[in-house]
């Protein structure tokens, strides 16, 4: 219920937010709190449970939502002990609210929570931040799932089918499959975007399920709070009663026995209900240093399943889609392309770049075309532009390996040149825009069925071989330096 305040007029949650402006701009500094924090504003109404914010653009959404999204739970929280939800939405100051109204496309919109925030920005639609933990053991969690990431919005391609085709048998209500799940790979490449995906899509089909989705950075601070605490009990209930459990980037608890400890019998115990549990990381389960064998053991006895570096295609479809729902942008299709060709890195950041050239034309009411969005992005690009050539690959894989560059372009094939050659191939493949065909002529005249070839071992010798995969890292640091 809201309570107004009969003397300033305010409601409680109106209250709260003065003061938590008031303790954001003495944490932040008046510089950084009166260019991102000022701006944002208390929707009201407000039921003082579910409080929503707004800011004036997307850019800033996406900043405010990166940095201070939980920040602003614990702040609310601590004046406002029953908000249970902050959400940071985009609502443009300028014209009249009803131009601010983003039709929600359709798959999106078949998630009812998605579309309760009538001034929804999907681009940088931020999910309910929901209080970390301690719920009462019966609660039914209501997970923390992202409503951008369903099934819907995720494209599929070659280099994350077995993935996605997992993940969709994964969620379908019945007979359990491929549980254990273990998806990895690297930063931006869609693995939290799947989890959710699955969380969602389970949820669908059965409303009533307990889902709880966490980091296993999370589940580390809340079973060390549980712990000093004292009572465990909470902790284990919460998470062993799951039907589904997605934990995200396990590579954090490498090291932390008594987590791992915890996390290997809560696991143990998923699975021996035979309920269903999906696991991320940034690396495969054998180049997991730190984390118990036992624990590595459980992966592997279920699916694992990489999500490989994107490929052209899939960032230039993923920007396609992302524009789909910006019907009020014009973003001419040479700059779509120069996004998805210069910044191959994660698409995480080639979103991110697309939304930096929408927000600062709505910002400033420029038109957008080529030299307007190179200008906006300067830093990534020449972040990005650090072109790598297939001569330096080559000159830096001979290097490593203590043989000649003209050895990469001979016909050897003795181990110790075809090895280093495949891994030159696979780096040329992974880090410059060569097609297959202009890496097999720079490396003496090969077919491209060569390079495929190559950059397919290499891959599946990443995920078993840790002097592979160690080597295939350490060029790539130098090779982005
Ligand atoms: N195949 C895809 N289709 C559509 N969107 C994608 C796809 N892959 C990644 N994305 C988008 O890229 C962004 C980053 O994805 P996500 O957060 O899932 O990456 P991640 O692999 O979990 O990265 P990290 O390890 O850094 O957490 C998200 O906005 C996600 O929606």
């Amino acid at each position: 219920m809201t309570h107004a305040d009969g003397q300033t007029g305010l409601s409680d949650a109106g209250r709260a937010w003065s003061r938590v402006r008031a303790n954001l701009r003495l944490s932040a500094g008046a510089r950084l709190f009166d260019q991102w924090l000022a701006p944002m504003s208390l929707v009201e109404p407000c039921d003082g449970e579910d409080v929503r914010l707004a800011l004036p653009s997307a850019f800033m959404t996406d900043w405010v939502r990166n940095h201070y999204a939980e920040r602003l739970v614990h702040e609310f929280r601590a004046l406002l002990p029953r908000v249970r939800s902050v959400t940071i939405e985009t609502r443009r100051a300028t014209p009249a609210p009803e131009v601010l109204t983003i039709a929600v496309p359709a798959p999106v919109a078949a998630r009812p929570a998605a579309v309760a925030a009538p001034l929804l920005d999907l681009v940088a639609a931020t999910p309910a931040v929901r209080p970390p933990v301690s719920e009462p053991a019966s609660f039914i969690e209501r997970p923390q799932l992202d409503p951008r990431y369903t099934f819907d919005r995720f494209v599929a391609d070659p280099s994350n089918l077995v993935a996605l085709n997992a993940a969709r048998a994964l969620a379908e209500p019945g007979p359990v499959r491929f549980s254990p799940l273990f998806i990895h790979g690297g930063t931006g490449q869609g693995k939290s975007h799947l989890m959710h995906a699955i969380g969602h899509a389970f949820l669908d089909a059965r409303p009533d399920a307990r889902v709880l989705c966490m980091s296993a950075e999370r589940f580390m601070f809340d079973f060390v709070a549980a712990m000093r605490a004292r009572d465990t009990h909470a902790f284990k209930s919460r998470l062993r009663g799951c039907d589904l459990l997605l934990i995200d980037d396990l590579q954090f608890i490498a090291g932390k026995d008594a987590t791992q400890e915890e996390f290997f019998h809560t696991i143990n115990e998923i699975m021996a209900a035979g309920k269903r549990l999906v696991i991320s990381a940034d690396r495969a389960p054998q180049a997991l240093d730190g984390v118990e064998t036992r624990i590595l053991g459980r992966m592997s006895a279920g699916l694992v399943a990489d999500v490989k570096m994107s490929t052209l295609e899939l960032r230039r479809a993923v920007l396609a889609q992302r524009l789909a729902e910006l019907p009020d942008a014009i973003v001419p299709a040479e700059v779509v392309d120069m996004i998805a060709c210069r910044i191959a890195s994660s698409i995480r950041e080639v979103e991110g770049a697309l939304n930096r050239v929408v927000a600062y034309a709505s910002l400033t009411g420029e038109v957008i075309d080529l030299s307007f969005a190179q200008s906006v992005l300067g830093d990534t690009l020449r972040g990005a532009q650090r072109r790598v050539t297939i001569d330096e690959i080559q000159k830096l894989v001979s290097e490593h390996f203590d043989i000649k560059q003209i050895d990469l372009l001979s016909a050897r094939r003795a181990r110790a040149v075809a090895r280093p050659r495949q891994i030159a191939m696979y780096l040329a493949k992974r880090m410059t825009t060569r097609s297959l065909p202009e890496i097999g002529r720079k490396f003496g005249g090969r077919d491209h069925s060569t390079v495929i070839h190559a950059v397919r071992r290499i891959e599946e010798l990443r995920d078993t071989d840790r002097d592979v995969d160690g080597a295939v890292r350490t060029l790539i640091h130098q090779l982005e330096a």
